[in-house]
């Protein structure tokens, strides 16, 4: 299982129902007050269909308005007609209020809880697991799959709310005229049945999407990534013809799911109608006496109708929708299986990080790490030099605990450093990345990146022992400066100097630097020079480096090559 698959199908009803309900989860008490609050909403309506019709008939015929069922009715004038039927519109104007408030709730909650639950599992899934997904995934589950499980629910619930409705203004109806009722409802199950056949065919056609969701999103984000390779090897034109024939497949597949949704509520509909008026005429023609009070019953049917138009699309959307909430819920549990464990030993201080026979693979049976056996003391500033490929990085992850050995083991003292929390391992150890990411916000708050309890004084410190101050400086509002994607840029060497500052803020006892000089100016050289000159000694280095001129500083240099490490004598790297 590499990543969320777009669902390329309509689910079934149960599934449906299944899926809403893990949704709404704690919100069901909500759901069944909307539908109690429904049912009472569909009792007043019916009344209000009958005044109406009463009214109708009193005015047609100059008499008073009759109300109340058959034989048991009282009369009164049009004016007080009037004036009930206006105090029953009050009434039904206060139910919908609560109903749609509750209805809206529902589903937005809903979301509130997808979302944290997905960003959650996500975030705290393994950096191992994380590396099988394609790039995207979170965006596309938390924007496109969060919005269509919450449509999915609201619809469901509207579905819900809309056959109490119709249960409701039905059983007016079957009061009113138990026949002509009755016969509407054989009418509906006809055209159900009448209809299946071809219901079921537009239905598998729909659910045809050859390409992907999934795949166009995959696709736009490394466009996106890739845009200035797009513009630099003028390949624009092949990437949006690309682009154009993935979204048009996806487009083709939702266009014959929207003509389905659109055309079978109406042949229902109309067909019951003809079924209706067929009863009608058959008993008009028969003299059988079942045709008194059909003007209020007409208003109640066409009503009723309108009911189940209005259900048929909601479960139409609801199915449509909710394979996404499946999906999600496969996807997350995924993720959640595979979470990275917190640990449960705090761990303050450390004087020794040892490798025992250490073996890492990023596919079973394909070790990059073999058998790696090391130690770093506290103060130590260690060089890991190799070539490209040969389990660098790999191995700085394992030391900064963000991947776990497949076997071997790696302690801290006498911890393994798994059972250091994850918390307490991240406050004593930090990073500066190859490639190291702005956020969208001031300086400060790149440096601080998340992180709380920094004054600014300490964030200045940072910067200044990443030697980056005076250029903050000169920013028109220095530390307040807005930088990051959308605002204002770093050159490479900043940039890389703000990375430093941020691994330098929480004063980390140990430091991994994954080639911290190997994109930068001799300017900017120097400055990262400077700064591990005046870290030396007193702050752990993890220095992965393939400048002599870097390396010449450590008092320790490994070599990986082809995932094994063998220490190797300073002198022979210095230039
Ligand atoms: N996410 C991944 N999935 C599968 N294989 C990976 C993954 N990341 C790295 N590798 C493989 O693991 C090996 C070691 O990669 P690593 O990034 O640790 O090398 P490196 O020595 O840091 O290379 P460089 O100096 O180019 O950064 C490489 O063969 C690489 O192809």
């Amino acid at each position: 299982m590499t990543a969320a698959k777009r669902p390329a199908r309509v689910a079934a009803a149960p599934e449906v129902i299944r899926n809403g309900l893990m949704v709404i989860g704690p919100d069901r008490p909500r759901l069944i007050a909307s539908a109690l609050l429904a049912l009472l909403v569909g009792i007043v309506e019916t009344g209000i269909l009958y005044i109406i019709a009463a009214i109708a008939i009193a005015m047609s015929g100059g008499g008073a308005v009759r109300l109340g069922p058959a034989g048991m009715g009282f009369e009164v004038s049009i004016a007080t007609a009037c004036h009930i039927g206006l105090a029953v519109v009050v009434v039904l104007l206060a139910l919908s209020f609560p109903l749609a408030k509750l209805l809206a709730s529902l589903s937005s909650r809903a979301m509130v809880r997808l979302r944290g639950r997905m960003l959650r599992a996500y975030l705290s899934a393994s950096l191992h697991y994380r590396d099988t997904h394609r790039e995207g995934l979170l965006q596309q589950l938390i924007g496109e799959y969060a919005m269509r499980a919450e449509n999915s629910v609201q619809q469901l619930a509207l579905a819900l709310v809309t056959i109490c409705m119709f249960a409701a203004v039905l059983a007016g109806a079957i009061i009113s005229s138990p026949v002509i009722a009755l016969g509407m409802v054989g009418g509906l199950a006809l055209c159900g049945a009448l209809l299946f056949p071809i219901i079921r065919r537009m239905r598998q056609d729909a659910t045809k999407p050859i390409l992907t969701n999934r795949e166009v999103v995959g696709r736009v984000a490394q466009a996106t990534r890739t845009s200035q390779e797009i513009s630099a090897f003028h390949v624009a034109r092949p990437v949006i013809d690309m682009l154009a024939r993935d979204i048009a497949i996806a487009a083709e597949a939702m266009r014959k799911l929207r003509f389905e949704g659109r055309l079978v509520p109406s042949l229902f509909q109309y067909g019951a109608i003809g079924i209706v008026l067929l009863l009608v005429l058959v008993l008009s023609g028969s003299g059988t006496g079942h045709l008194e009070g059909l003007a209020p019953l007409a208003l109640l049917l066409v009503r009723a109708l309108t009911y189940v138009r209005q259900l048929q699309r909601a479960m139409h959307v609801a199915r449509e929708m909710a394979p996404y909430i499946t999906s999600i819920e496969e996807e997350v549990s995924a993720l959640e299986e595979n979470a990275w464990p917190e640990g449960d030993r705090e761990i303050a201080d450390f004087r020794e990080l040892r490798f025992d026979h250490v073996d890492y693979a990023y596919k079973p049976g394909e070790r990059v790490l073999k058998d790696v056996s090391f130690a770093i003391r506290q103060g130590e500033m260690v060089g890991i030099v190799g070539p490209s490929g040969s389990g660098k990085s790999t191995l700085s992850g394992l030391i900064l605990r963000l991947r776990s050995a497949a076997s071997g083991t790696i302690a801290v003292d006498d911890v393994p450093l798994e059972r250091a929390t994850a918390e307490s391992w991240a406050r004593l150890s930090a990073f500066v990345p190859q490639d190291s990411h702005l956020i969208y916000g001031t300086v400060y708050q790149n440096i601080r990146f998340f992180r709380d309890g920094y004054d600014d004084e300490t964030v200045i410190a940072a910067a200044k022992g990443a030697h980056l101050h005076d250029e903050i400086m000169r920013l028109p509002e220095g530390y307040d400066t807005l930088i990051g994607p959308g605002a204002r840029g770093l050159s490479g060497g900043q940039r890389q100097r703000l990375a430093i500052a941020r691994a330098l803020l929480a004063r980390p006892k140990l430091i991994v630097m994954d080639e911290p000089t190997s994109a930068l100016d001799r300017n900017s050289e120097l400055m990262v020079g400077q700064t591990l000159e005046e870290l030396k000694g007193h702050t752990t280095i993890v220095l992965i480096a393939h400048r002599p001129a870097t390396l010449g500083i450590c008092d320790r240099i490994f070599r990986v090559e082809h995932g094994v490490l063998t220490e190797t004598p300073v002198s022979q790297h210095v230039a």
